[in-house]
């Protein structure tokens, strides 16, 4: 995307605490990827707070954990060795190497989840996002995408959490990342944290 690019949210929708009630039928599993500081992170901790009932997967990852980040509610934090008996036990749904670390959803709780006939809702990269569509192609696949470029790089940056060469790593993934936005059934561009928490509440029911 050029820094000249600019782009507008594009779904009409009632506020936050109003979307319709889930249509009768099979339990959605809904993916939801971007690049490394679009603000995924934010717009789903946006749409829980209202409302807390969506479920969100815990990743696994060998990613340290950042200030603030606590074991079993941001990640499952694990070494390598225990990163790769999960991934030899197959208890992942799905896992990739993003920017250093890995990354893995953990199998059973969606599944149980998916079996109680409750939404699922998975925050992963394009690698995990792929994976899900062949292992599960009912999921509904959403891409959240910046406003530009340069307002991607502003909250990358302005996060302030990843040294200058982690963050040039996670911008290179990320171009790769949005040229493959037509992947995706849905995109949604994060101008606004409110509108987009809507839209994504929305699409999850
Ligand atoms: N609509 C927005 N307008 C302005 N700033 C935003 C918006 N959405 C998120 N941000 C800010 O952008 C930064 C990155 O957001 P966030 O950590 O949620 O991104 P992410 O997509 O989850 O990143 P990663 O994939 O690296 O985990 C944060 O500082 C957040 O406050
Ligand atoms: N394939 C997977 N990707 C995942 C998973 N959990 C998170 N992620 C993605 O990793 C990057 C980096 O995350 P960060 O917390 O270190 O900034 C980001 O795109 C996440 O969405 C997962 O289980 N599988």
């Amino acid at each position: 995307m050029s820094s000249a690019v600019s782009r507008e949210s594009s779904l009409p929708l009632p506020s936050l605490g109003e979307a319709p009630a889930p249509p009768a039928g099979r339990p959605r599993l809904t993916v939801l990827s971007g690049p490394s500081g679009v603000g995924k992170s934010t717009v789903v901790a946006h749409m829980r707070k209202a409302h807390p009932e969506v479920w969100l997967s815990v990743s696994a990852t060998t990613r340290k954990p950042r200030p603030g980040e606590q074991d079993g509610v941001q990640y499952f934090f694990v070494d390598d060795e225990e990163f790769d008996k999960l991934v030899a036990n197959g208890e992942l749904l799905e896992w990739a190497e993003f920017a250093g670390n890995r990354y893995g959803t953990p199998r059973r709780a969606v599944l149980d989840r998916l079996e109680a006939g409750e939404p699922v809702l998975l925050e992963i990269d394009l690698q995990g996002a792929r994976q899900v569509r062949e292992t599960m192609p009912e999921a509904q696949l959403v891409f959240l995408a910046p406003p530009s470029w340069d307002e991607l790089v502003r909250r990358l940056t302005g996060r302030g959490t990843e040294s200058p060469e982690v963050i040039e790593r996670r911008l290179a993934v990320a171009r790769i990342e949005l040229a493959a936005e037509k992947e995706f059934d849905e995109t949604l561009v994060n101008t606004s944290v409110e509108d987009v928490a809507r839209e994504l509440l929305a699409l999850l029911r």
